[in-house]
């Protein structure tokens, strides 16, 4: 597998390492031990599956708090997928930033997700499948999110939303909610 962090530390681009040969290829989608020789955390509570029918259908900015918070290995296995994810650790340099990356699936690339980030995506193409593999389990009492259009965040998704949850269109946008995000997903909350 290889291992490329995104400019949020603990965020990576994770790509197959392809041994090819006439059948094709094999590579490794995840490994423990690779994994912990990059300071991730090698644990799957679940690992989920979505299919979403249309193009520009959004799904996030979703996210638990602590001592829910989940880790996610999010890949695209039919389609393609921008996928968004913001940092909401208080103590980090990069709080608030956030990175956006295609996954799809020809480059198969999967992003790394660490705990205290929000996630997100939009679908780019009809008839998209997402699998991901979750480091908790859902606790829909911990369950939280963003707006995906939030002006303070400015992520930029690439095509109009066709379809979202009504969950997804009720969140409140983060100047009612910060105090609480801080507040919940500080380390010592995290570390408790
Ligand atoms: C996430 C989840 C949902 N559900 C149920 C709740 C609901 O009835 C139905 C659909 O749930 P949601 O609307 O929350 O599904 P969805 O909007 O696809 O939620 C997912 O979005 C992406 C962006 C993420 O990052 C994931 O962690 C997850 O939050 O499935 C579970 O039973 N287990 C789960 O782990």
């Amino acid at each position: 597998m290889i291992f490329t962090e995104t400019k949020l530390k603990g965020a990576f681009i994770i790509d197959l390492d392809r041994k090819t040969d006439e059948r094709g290829f094999f590579a490794r989608a995840f490994c423990q031990n690779e994994f912990r020789d990059h300071g991730l955390r090698p644990v799957i509570a679940q690992a989920n599956i979505a299919s979403n029918a249309k193009k520009g259908t959004l799904r996030g900015m979703h996210f638990q708090y602590p001592p829910a918070a989940e880790s996610k290995l999010v890949r695209c296995t039919r389609g393609a997928i921008i996928d968004i994810i913001v940092d909401l650790r208080p103590e980090s340099p990069t709080y608030l930033e956030h990175v956006s990356v295609e996954l799809n699936a020809d480059n198969m690339s999967a992003l790394y997700v660490p705990e205290r980030f929000a996630h997100g995506y939009q679908v780019l193409c009809y008839n998209t499948d997402t699998s991901y593999q979750v480091g908790e389990f859902y606790t829909p009492s911990a369950e939280s999110g963003l707006r995906h259009d939030d002006p303070r965040l400015g992520l930029k998704w690439p095509l109009p939303v066709s379809v979202i949850s009504s969950k997804d269109q009720a969140f409140r946008p983060l100047y009612e909610i910060e105090d609480e995000v801080k507040r919940r997903m500080s380390l010592a909350m995290a570390a408790a």
